[in-house]
């Protein structure tokens, strides 16, 4: 990106015309001849940085449409200041992916965002993933991380350097994941898309939305803003706010690709569980397709329909999409097997939601010889409401549910515990979550199956402030190996 004038990058006539160096609403990252956006925010006004932002040499100021004009000599005001940021970011660092899909849901994001990913690698092309994983680039079997975990949508000059740079380095597939905040916050606006995907509504996040109904609100947006008209909205039939989502894409001048067993587009018609993984029977249009998934979990099956809608909508042909299926991977941390486990099974999962809990032990439940044992908690300064929630579902479906931590952030560990508990008053209660996996793997005989839940690939625990390191697969391995 090369420095460029402030009436270029925000697309209108300013008063004032300096060139442009950056752009950042981080007022500690400001550098000489920035744009500085001040976003009121959750914590913070931006507003307060901007004597830092000048100090630090900031060229101009965007800023929303109440600011005062004296706060800064070159101000710009806009009446929505974070999309009025994205947009600048994208215009400020220029190249994209030339197909770009973006993906959102409760759960499933990362799966399909990974999915995608691979499907496109397999089919020969440059691909790339943005989320919950970081930015994660693949040419054929090939792979390589621009960046690690971070937010679900990063923010948007953040999203818009690294589009640049992927751009750059000849990627030309890119699947993103849309988090509601994300989308609510406009991270993401400044992304052309091809496709958009989604996959479910259930509960989470309401700490932020308030309601379902705005929860819903802001994933909707993905669909009635983000997406040009005459795009495809890919919509998982099965979900039950499907219709919601297939009338808005219609109303808002899109094509809507249905696809899972009440799909029209994309019909799963048989799925049988074989020792591999599962074997889908698929109808893409009347033409049938036979597909070994090397993945367990009905909600796995419908992760990889997404995805698959999502690369046909980006261009790609049914047939050869839907065979590139048979050599896709998990996504880390989602449903991975732990090795060792010697007649029992141990798994690894990020379920962290009720609907999330309840898919993953009904998934598991057939590979239950005997037992299954869930470890899980839940995480501080997030939904409230979920925890007994996500408590009624562990007792009820584990033989044995070990409620410990996650997360507790700000929060008192043991009260978020005993909101869990309260929806499952029989459980166990082991705060320390490594004596909780090693209790959960001590108790496992022949034919159990153990899933440590809420975690996937996080590799600390969040306590007050601090993060201590943490990895659930680590600390299953280990406790493998000592009751070994
Ligand atoms: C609630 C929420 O989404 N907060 C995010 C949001 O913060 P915010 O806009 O409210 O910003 P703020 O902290 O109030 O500050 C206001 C402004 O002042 C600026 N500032 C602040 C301090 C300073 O010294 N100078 C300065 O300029 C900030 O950069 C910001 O622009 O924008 C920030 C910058 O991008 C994020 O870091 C921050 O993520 C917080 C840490 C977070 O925990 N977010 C989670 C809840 C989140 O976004 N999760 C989603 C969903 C995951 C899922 O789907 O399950 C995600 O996409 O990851
Ligand atoms: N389609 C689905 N339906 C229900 N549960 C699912 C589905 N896909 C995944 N899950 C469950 O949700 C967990 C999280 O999956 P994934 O990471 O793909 O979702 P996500 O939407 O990216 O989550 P986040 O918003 O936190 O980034 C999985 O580990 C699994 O337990
Ligand atoms: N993206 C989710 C991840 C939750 C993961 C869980 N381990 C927790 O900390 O609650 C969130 O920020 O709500
Ligand atoms: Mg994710």
């Amino acid at each position: 990106m090369s420095p460029v004038r402030l009436s270029e990058l925000l697309r209108r006539d300013v008063a004032a015309d300096p060139v442009i160096t950056g752009v950042t609403a981080d007022s500690r990252k400001v550098a000489p001849g920035a744009l500085f956006v001040a976003l009121p925010g959750n914590a913070a006004d931006g507003r307060a940085f901007i004597p830092q932002a000048l100090s630090q040499g900031a060229a101009a100021v965007l800023a929303p449409a109440d600011t005062d004009a004296a706060l800064a000599p070159v101000l710009v005001t806009s009446g929505d200041v974070r999309r009025a940021y994205a947009i600048a970011a994208r215009s400020f660092y220029g190249a994209q992916p030339a197909n770009c899909v973006a993906v959102t849901g409760t759960n499933g994001k990362t799966s399909v965002a990974a999915f995608c990913r691979q499907i496109w690698a397999g089919l020969g092309l440059s691909s790339a993933s943005m989320g919950t994983l970081g930015v994660l680039k693949q040419t054929g079997n090939v792979n390589g991380a621009l960046t690690g975990p971070g937010l679900t949508s990063p923010d948007a000059a953040d999203a818009a350097r690294m589009l640049a740079q992927l751009a750059e380095e000849g990627v030309t597939h890119l699947a993103l994941e849309a988090s509601s905040h994300g989308i609510d916050q406009r991270r993401i606006d400044g992304v052309t898309l091809k496709a958009a995907g989604f996959t479910n509504l259930t509960q989470d996040h309401l700490d932020y939305h308030g309601d379902m109904e705005a929860y819903r609100a802001a994933k909707l947006r993905l669909f009635e803003t983000l997406l040009p008209r005459g795009r495809t909205a890919v919509l998982n039939a099965d979900s039950d706010a499907y219709s919601s989502f297939a009338s808005a894409s219609i109303m808002s001048g899109l094509g809507v690709m249905g696809v899972g067993e009440r799909g029209r587009d994309l019909a799963l018609i048989g799925r049988v569980a074989v020792p591999e993984g599962q074997r889908l029977t698929i109808d893409a249009g009347g033409e049938i397709h036979e597909v070994l998934l090397p993945l367990a979990g009905a909600f796995q099956a419908s992760n990889a329909l997404v995805a698959a809608g999502l690369c046909i909508a980006a261009g790609e042909k049914p047939g050869r999409v839907l065979a590139a299926l048979e050599t896709i991977e998990g996504a880390q941390g989602r449903l991975e097997r732990i090795a060792g486990g010697g007649h029992g099974e141990v798994y690894v999962d990020y379920a962290h939601t009720p609907d999330g809990l309840e898919t993953v032990l009904n998934a598991l439940r057939p590979h239950a010889r005997g037992r299954l044992i869930v470890v899980f908690g839940a995480g501080g300064d997030r939904d409230r409401a979920k925890r007994p929630l996500m408590g009624e579902i562990a007792g009820r479906l584990a033989d044995i549910a070990i409620v410990t931590d996650d997360n507790p952030r700000s929060e008192d560990p043991a009260s978020i515990r005993k909101a869990v508990r309260e929806g499952c008053p029989d459980a166990q209660e082991i705060g320390d979550r490594r004596q909780a996996i090693r209790h959960a793997i001590a108790l496992m005989s022949d034919g159990d199956v153990v899933v440590i839940a809420g975690k996937g690939h996080e590799q600390g625990q969040i306590v007050g402030g601090v993060t201590h390191p943490f990895d659930d697969a680590t600390e299953a391995a280990e406790a493998l190996r000592i009751h070994a």
